[in-house]
């Protein structure tokens, strides 16, 4: 791992941390202490177990490192994350897709029990497990207004899992989860801003990230003891499950996903995405 320093637009050294052939990139604003971490794996960003690895590797030194806030965006043109990597659970290795599940699990509960304060700057599509980190957050910025988000898993033919569903009933309620979920319905930038499954929409990145950063520094006024406690009670009853359930959750899913059916619907939407 390699460290620089960099100068920021706004003239501040920002601590730049980079891996040859990293698939993340994070840089910390000296100054204020926030850092911005950018997935970047060409295509599409599609989480599989690598990168997933390296997204919770990178989570946890940020807790290390104590930093102020991050802001999760992406660095390719039109994609936030593609969500999971459809080829770790079509025709799959059984043990690797066990190994991809439970990274799965351990990345989200990192990412959605942050001690900092976190905002997803969304710069591109975000379906299904894209939407999942974004939901994750504590607050959206999509940039409009080509792009969408959504949980669209039953648009694949699969169910979204009990703790993609409890995120979402978080952020938008239970009535609005139940008709997105069902209909695996894609907002976009205006609808996602109209039911509240984004916090703001704005025109540009730079303006995204202005507002991502407006947002985490509302926190140096906020005790980080107040900030982690009011976050763990709100989010622990989502949080617990998955804690309580890992394995019977890994099981399940891993058995179901290697169903012939499963596998059928699976086939002909990644048919369907090549065309
Ligand atoms: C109680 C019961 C509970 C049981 C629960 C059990 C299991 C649940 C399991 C899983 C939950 C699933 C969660 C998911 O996240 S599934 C992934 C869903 N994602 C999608 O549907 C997105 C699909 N992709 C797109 O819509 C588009 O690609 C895009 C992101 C909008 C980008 O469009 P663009 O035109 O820019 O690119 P292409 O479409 O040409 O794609 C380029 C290239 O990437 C491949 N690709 C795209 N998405 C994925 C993906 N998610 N995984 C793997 N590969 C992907 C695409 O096929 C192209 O490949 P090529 O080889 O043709 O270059």
């Amino acid at each position: 791992m390699l460290r620089r320093l960099i100068l920021s637009r706004n003239n501040t050294f920002i601590n730049c941390r980079y891996a040859s052939q990293s698939m993340v990139q994070t840089t910390v604003d000296e100054k204020s202490g926030i850092a911005t971490v950018t997935m970047n794996k060409s295509p599409v960003n599609s989480l599989n177990l690598e990168f997933l690895d390296e997204i919770k590797t990178e989570l946890n030194k940020l807790e290390k490192d104590k930093v102020k806030g991050m802001m999760l965006t992406s660095g390719l043109q039109k994609i936030f994350s593609a969500g999971l990597d459809i080829t770790e659970f079509y025709n799959p290795n059984p043990d690797r897709l066990s190994k991809f599940w439970s990274t799965l699990q351990d990345t989200w509960l990192t990412l959605y029990k942050t001690p900092f304060p976190t905002a997803a700057i969304i710069n591109g599509h975000s379906p299904a497990g894209g939407c999942l980190f974004a939901m994750s957050c504590d607050y959206r910025i999509m940039v409009g207004p080509k792009y969408t988000i959504g949980l669209n898993e039953t648009k694949l033919g699969i169910v979204a899992p009990k703790w993609f569903i409890d995120t979402m009933v978080a952020v938008i309620g239970q009535r609005k989860a139940e008709i997105s979920l069902t209909t695996g319905k894609m907002y976009t930038t205006d609808e996602a801003l109209h039911i509240g499954l984004i916090d703001e929409s704005v025109p540009d990145v730079n303006t995204a990230l202005t507002q991502g950063n407006l947002f985490l520094n509302n926190f140096q006024r906020i005790s980080p003891w107040a900030y982690k406690m009011t976050k763990d009670i709100t989010r622990q009853s989502t949080v617990q499950w998955l804690i309580d359930n890992k394995q019977k959750d890994l099981d399940f899913v891993v058995t179901y996903l290697q169903s012939a059916e499963v596998q059928k619907s699976l086939g002909l939407y990644l048919q369907s995405l090549k065309k």
